[in-house]
C-alpha cells in the first residue's frame, strides 16, 4: 500500500475526514478539513469501496492543526488520542459538526446545541483528566495499547490524557506479559491497579482475602454533594469532571418530576442524588456488580429501588408511568425495540444521556414516530483528544 496526495474534505463520525480518490472515498486519520496531506493507505483492498489512510505530511496546514499532545497516538501509532493533533477549540467544532451532520442524516433535523467544555479542561490543554484507563502488557512487561485497527502491540512512553498520577503509576509498573491492567485514580485517593481482575499493591497482586476492591467517590455540584462507592474494575465516567457535568445535566432537565426511572444506572449516579432530594427513583441495571453497588450506594434512602435487569425486559413488564425516564445507554443506544417499550410506559418526559452521535440522531427519529418531540440538547467535550462527546438530550411528549 503506498501513499496518496489528498485534498482533506468534511469531518465524519469515527475521528476521521473524508476525502476522495479516483471516485473512491477515502477516511483519513490525522488530518483537519481543508488540508492537503500525503497520506499513508492503511486499508486499501482493489473491490472496497472505501480505504483508509492516516496523513503522514502536511503539505498545506489547516490553522487549527497544532503539535500532536501525544505523538505515540498520532500516524501509524495506537488508537485513543486521534484528535490530538488539533486545537481544543477545535475539537469541539469537530465533534459539533458530527453530532450536526448525524441529526440532520438520521434524525432530519438539526442538532439544537453547542459542545462545550469541561471545567479545567482548557487550562490543561484537554489533558490529565481521565481516572480510569486499561492497557495491555506487552512482552517485555510494560503498559501497551494495541495500534489502530491493529493487533500490533506498542509499549507507552506516555499517557498524557490519563490523570497525571494514574499515568505515572500505570507506565511506571512492570506486568506478566499479556495481562490486561486497569487503572483508577478515584477522587481524593491514591491512583490503584487491577491487573487480570487482581488488585495489586506496591507493584505486586495484592492476595488478601481483603484486598480493598471497592473505591470511593465523590461529586459536588451547585446543588449537593453525594459520595459513592464503585466496584475498582467498574464503570464509572472516566472524565474526572464527567460525573458532577452529567448530574448537574441531568437533574436540570428532569424540572419537578417527583417519580423517575433511571435506566442503565451503573453504581447510581444519578439514582443517588434524585433519591436524596425525595424524588422516588427506580434504577435498572443489568450488571450484577453495579447493581450491587448501585444497592450500597442508596442504602437509608428510602425512596429508591434497585432492581438488577435488563432494561427492555423492565419496561415490557408494564411499569407505572413515572413523571421522568433517565436513560443512559451504552454506545449503540437503545435502538427500536427498547424505544417502543419506553414509548409505550408513557412518562411525559426523557432525559437521554448519550455517548455516540448517531445512535442518539436515530433514536430522535424514533421517538419522534411515537409523538416524543426533541426539547433540547447540550453537548460536552468530556473525552478530549478523542472523537467522543457526551450529549444530553431532553424530549417531551406532545
Ligand atoms: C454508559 S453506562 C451509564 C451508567 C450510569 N448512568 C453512569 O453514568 O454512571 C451504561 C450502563 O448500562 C448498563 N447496561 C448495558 N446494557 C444494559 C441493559 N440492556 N439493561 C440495563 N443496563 C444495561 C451497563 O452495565 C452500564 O452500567
Amino acid at each position: 500500500m503506498g501513499d496518496l496526495v489528498l485534498e482533506i474534505g468534511a469531518v465524519a463520525h469515527g475521528g476521521h475526514c473524508v476525502a476522495r480518490h479516483e471516485g473512491r472515498v477515502v477516511f483519513v486519520r490525522h488530518a483537519l478539513p481543508g488540508e492537503v496531506v500525503r497520506a499513508r493507505l492503511t486499508e486499501a483492498g482493489d473491490d472496497a469501496r472505501l480505504w483508509r489512510a492516516d496523513a503522514v505530511e502536511v503539505i498545506e496546514a489547516s490553522p487549527d492543526r497544532v503539535d500532536s499532545a501525544w505523538p505515540e497516538a498520532g500516524p501509524g501509532g495506537v488508537g485513543g488520542g486521534e484528535l490530538a493533533h488539533v486545537a481544543l477549540p477545535a475539537q469541539r467544532r469537530w465533534k459539533h459538526d458530527v453530532l450536526r451532520e448525524a441529526f440532520v442524516r438520521f434524525a432530519d433535523r438539526e442538532f439544537p446545541g453547542e459542545v462545550h467544555a469541561a471545567p479545567g479542561d482548557d487550562e490543561r490543554g484537554g489533558l490529565g483528566y481521565r481516572t480510569r484507563v486499561t492497557t495491555v502488557a506487552g512482552p517485555d512487561g510494560r503498559a501497551s495499547m494495541h495500534v489502530h485497527r491493529s493487533r500490533e502491540l506498542r509499549a507507552l512512553d506516555a499517557l498524557p490524557i490519563a490523570a497525571p498520577a494514574l499515568e505515572e503509576l500505570v507506565l511506571g509498573t512492570r506486568y506478566p506479559a499479556g495481562a490486561h491492567v486497569m487503572g483508577v485514580a478515584p477522587g481524593g485517593e491514591a491512583a490503584r491497579l487491577v491487573v487480570d481482575g487482581t488488585p495489586w499493591r506496591a507493584g505486586r497482586p495484592d492476595r488478601r482475602d481483603n484486598a480493598p476492591r471497592r473505591v470511593r467517590e465523590a461529586v459536588a455540584t451547585g446543588t449537593g454533594e453525594w459520595t459513592y462507592q464503585v466496584d475498582v474494575e467498574g464503570f464509572w465516567q472516566v472524565h474526572r469532571e464527567a460525573p458532577a457535568v452529567l448530574v448537574e445535566a441531568v437533574l436540570g432537565r428532569l424540572g419537578d418530576a417527583r417519580t423517575v426511572l433511571d435506566l442503565y444506572a451503573g453504581a447510581g449516579l444519578f439514582t443517588v442524588p434524585l433519591a436524596s432530594a425525595g424524588r422516588r427513583v427506580t434504577s435498572v441495571e443489568a450488571d450484577a456488580r453495579a447493581s450491587r453497588d448501585a444497592r450500597r450506594n442508596v442504602h437509608g434512602l428510602p425512596d429508591a429501588r434497585i432492581v438488577h435487569g435488563d432494561t427492555r425486559a423492565f419496561l415490557e413488564s408494564g411499569p407505572e408511568a413515572p413523571d421522568a425516564i433517565v436513560l443512559d445507554p451504552p454506545r449503540s443506544g437503545a435502538g427500536g425495540k427498547t424505544v417502543d417499550a419506553l414509548a409505550a410506559v408513557g412518562a411525559d418526559r426523557l432525559v437521554y444521556v448519550a455517548c455516540d452521535p448517531v445512535a442518539l440522531a436515530r433514536d430522535t427519529a424514533l421517538l419522534a414516530h411515537h409523538g416524543y418531540a426533541l426539547e433540547d440538547a447540550e453537548a460536552f467535550d468530556l473525552f478530549p483528544m478523542t472523537h467522543h462527546v457526551e450529549t444530553v438530550a431532553t424530549f417531551v411528549r406532545g
